[in-house]
């Protein structure tokens, strides 16, 4: 079978920093894999690598057996690959539905001042959408005045409107309460699986990824040190020194 993502030696480098440092990583359709790692590891510039929005020195990505590693960040999101973010990249003067109409406006490569956003049709894909995430009751909400929870699940429905084979979540869970986080990520899973979107998110509290991750790979020093089973890899006491030591 072929990998959905597939990453083979991507080197960068920052200055004297090597952010990435020959990572090798493949993901199955279907998985949820989680990513986690000291601070300064690589994880953000994996998800930059996958994204476009870093160009690696060397090495090589492929979505779907195809390399898109010279692909500019726009064509890799229409050939599939979404992203949602740590601090939620939403149009915060505009409301809700709206973010989530220009996004699918966007999907279909209409992305011009003047081309009607509000359309029924949008109007009705978007609100399934919203429906999906439990945003529904928010549709009319202005981006910028939803709570940190709400604000990360309307990040997500932008990303979703993509229609994305491959999401890659920067820390889905980080800025939000800790009773609000297993509720959080229950909505984003039943809305992933609802829509056959694979998942990569990077994570730092490990009771969500033991619960939510079906595979974890964890990152040291620019590429991949380990990864497996969350119950398995978590015993490894390279693991524990390096990330829970850390
Ligand atoms: N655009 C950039 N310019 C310069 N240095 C960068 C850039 N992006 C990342 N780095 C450096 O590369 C290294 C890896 O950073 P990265 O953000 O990928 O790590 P991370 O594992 O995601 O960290 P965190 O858990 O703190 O988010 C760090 O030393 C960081 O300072």
């Amino acid at each position: 079978m072929t990998a959905l993502l597939k990453a083979e030696n991507l080197e960068v480098a920052f200055g004297g920093v090597k952010a990435a440092d020959g990572v090798n990583l493949s993901i199955d359709e279907g998985e949820f894999v989680a990513i986690i790692g000291p601070n300064g590891s690589g994880k953000t510039t994996f998800l930059n690598l996958c994204t476009g929005y870093v160009r690696p020195v060397s090495g090589e990505v492929w979505l779907d057996g195809k390399p898109i590693t010279a692909m500019a960040p726009r064509r890799i999101a229409r050939k599939g690959i979404a992203r949602a973010f740590q601090i939620p990249q939403l149009f915060t003067e505009h409301t809700v539905i709206e973010n989530v109409m220009l996004a699918l406006a966007a999907h279909r490569g209409i992305w011009q001042a003047f081309a009607p956003l509000d359309r029924p049709d949008y109007r009705a894909e978007a609100m399934a959408l919203l429906d999906l995430l439990k945003l529904a009751d928010h549709a009319n909400a202005m981006a910028g005045a939803l709570p940190e929870g709400l604000r990360k699940l309307a990040d997500v429905t932008v990303a979703m409107a993509l229609k994305p084979r491959l999401l890659l979540l920067d820390e889905p869970t980080s800025g939000v309460s800790a009773l609000e986080r297993f509720p959080l990520m229950d909505t984003l899973m039943t809305a992933m699986r609802a829509q056959g979107v694979t998942a990569l998110f990077v994570e730092h509290d490990m009771e969500i990824v033991e619960t939510y991750a079906d595979r974890v790979v964890v990152w040291d020093s620019g590429s991949v040190m380990a990864e497996g089973k969350p119950s398995e890899v978590m015993k490894d006491p390279r693991v524990l020194k390096s990330v829970v030591g850390a």
